[in-house]
């Protein structure tokens, strides 16, 4: 098999005067799919773009023939596996022991398992579908990878949505061998070990945003928390001992004034463990130990919290630009002016309250600048392109000397850790801390 594998994987193209692929070449590596489904499919359709020579192994050829590109050959699963040296199982788990008939044919080749379990699967069997197919097939070698590229992203093309794939295995070559074909498919291979992690792999899709359940009820309860204490506050007490009817304050008023509150509280939250992790260390008199499982989670999710604290402090700006569109807004305005007139007053000006008022606008939007700052630091993209220094420069309150990284999750996969790698101490480059603005208009 090396010999197939060393040679270049994008092979020349042939194509004719309309621009579509008349025939693949021959001395392309060739590449074998054993499933007709949407997931044979598209990998056929991305394969072939990517200069391989696919053949696909169904039930039934003649049905599914005209699903694939022209240039896939589709034929029997017998024939299709007799030459390719690595081959795609696209089927599901339930059907792998119907393959094993081909176990003859596949010994000593490369099996993708690019299989995904369902919630429930994952649930029943301790052991993953890529060791199981290892288990059906021991004279070959499994590589689990393309799991988390939905057959629809495959498609696409990787400018769409996620580009790492994950791939794991046991033996380095095969592995090789297809983080190099993930490669020329113009995704990103990120190697996670043996076999034994294809568990972890497989657990990957069935997460839906991990590490912002937990931020977002903390925001949504502080929310309502607020929400209730400024509706007491600012129309309940009034109603009560004043008989004021100022439900109306209830959509944006009362809402603008509990965004801040919860952003502050979030903001807060998001340097608080920092603080709580150096007090502990001092106390330990050691940075070598692990902290309490509470605290390593309430760091791993700083991130998604400042987050939230932004998106509540730009929904407060948002709310605030619109307060004076608002008619109870305008009826005060005309309400205040005729009773300056008819006071025969001619002139309303108090600088005191001027001056409050813009000092108060201006460290808002400073704010609200700064913050935007952090969030958009936080996109990857961004993120990727400093350095940590740079990093912790925009984003740490103080640069830390040290590294510790609890996270047990897979490498770079989700979680973002790099801003726990290890810092220099020399200098400490000036925080850019939030300000604090408080206003009151009233
Ligand atoms: C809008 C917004 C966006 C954000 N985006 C991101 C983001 O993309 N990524 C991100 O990571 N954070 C993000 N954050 C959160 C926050 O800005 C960063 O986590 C920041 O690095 C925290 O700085 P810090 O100085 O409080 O803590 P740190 O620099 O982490 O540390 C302070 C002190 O705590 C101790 N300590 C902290 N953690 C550990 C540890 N694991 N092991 C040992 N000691 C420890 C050390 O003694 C250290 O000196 C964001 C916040 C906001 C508001
Ligand atoms: N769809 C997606 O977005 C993704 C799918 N996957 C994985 O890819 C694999 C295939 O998924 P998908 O293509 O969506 O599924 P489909 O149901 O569309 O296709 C499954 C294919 O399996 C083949 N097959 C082989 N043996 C059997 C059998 N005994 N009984 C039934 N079917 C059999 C069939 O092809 P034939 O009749 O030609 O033999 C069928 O077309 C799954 O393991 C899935 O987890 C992974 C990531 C994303
Ligand atoms: C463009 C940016 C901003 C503008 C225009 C703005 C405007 C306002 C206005 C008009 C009010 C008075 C609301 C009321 O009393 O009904 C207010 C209050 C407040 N703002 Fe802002 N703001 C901005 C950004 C921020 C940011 C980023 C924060 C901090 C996270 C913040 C924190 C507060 C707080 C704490 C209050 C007091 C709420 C209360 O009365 O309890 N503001 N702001
Ligand atoms: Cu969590
Ligand atoms: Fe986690």
């Amino acid at each position: 098999m090396s010999g197939e594998m060393e040679k270049p994987l994008i092979g020349r193209r042939l194509v004719d005067s309309n621009g579509s692929l008349v025939e693949a070449p021959s001395e392309a590596p060739k590449v074998g799919i054993l499933g007709s489904g949407d997931f044979a499919r598209s990998l056929a359709t991305r394969l072939v773009d990517s200069g391989f020579n696919v053949v696909v192994g169904s039930r039934n050829p003649k049905r599914t023939a005209g699903l694939f590109p022209s240039v896939a050959q589709v034929t029997f699963q017998v024939d299709a596996v007799s030459s390719p040296e690595v081959i795609f199982v696209a089927v599901f788990r339930e059907h792998y022991s119907s393959l094993c008939g081909l176990s003859h044919q596949l010994a000593g080749k490369i099996l993708v398992d690019v299989s995904n379990p369902t919630e429930q699967e994952h649930l029943q069997h301790r052991e993953s579908n890529a060791e199981y197919l290892a288990s059906l097939f021991p004279t070959s070698t499994v590589v689990k990878a393309f799991n988390v590229i939905s057959a629809w992203a495959l498609q696409a093309g990787p400018r769409d949505g996620n580009r790492q794939v994950p791939i794991c295995g046991d033996q380095p070559e095969a592995k090789r061998a297809v983080s190099e074909m993930v490669h020329a498919m113009g995704f990103m291979p990120v190697d996670v070990g043996s076999l034994a992690s294809a568990r972890e792999v497989e657990a990957i899709p069935l997460r839906l945003l991990p590490g912002w359940k937990v931020p977002t009820l903390l925001a949504l309860g502080l929310f309502v928390c607020f929400y209730a204490y400024n509706f007491i506050r600012d129309v309940l007490q009034p109603y009560v001992q004043e008989s004021q009817n100022k439900f109306y304050k209830l959509p944006v008023s009362v809402v603008n004034t509990t965004l801040p509150c919860v952003a502050y509280v979030l903001l807060s939250l998001v340097y608080l463990p920092g603080v709580l992790a150096a007090a502990l260390q001092l106390r330990r008199g050691t940075k070598y130990r692990r902290f309490p499982d509470w605290l390593d989670h309430w760091l791993q999710h700083r991130k998604q919290i400042g987050l939230l604290s932004f998106f509540c402090a730009a929904l407060h700006a948002l709310y605030s630009f619109c307060l004076p569109l608002t008619r109870s807004h305008r009826y005060d305005l005309v309400n205040l002016a005729v009773k300056q007139v008819l006071a025969n007053k001619s002139h309303l000006w108090v600088e005191e309250e001027v001056w409050r008022m813009e000092i108060y606008l201006s460290m808002g939007v400073l704010a609200l600048g700064t913050l935007s700052l952090l969030a958009v630091t936080s996109l990857p993209s961004i993120a990727n392109s400093l350095n940590w220094r740079e990093f912790s420069f925009v984003q740490a309150v103080e640069p830390a000397d040290w590294v510790q990284s609890q996270d047990t999750h897979l490498p770079s996969l989700r979680h973002q850790t790099s801003f726990l790698a290890p810092r220099a101490s020399a200098c400490s480059p000036a925080p850019v801390s939030t300000l604090c603005h408080m206003e009151d208009v009233s």
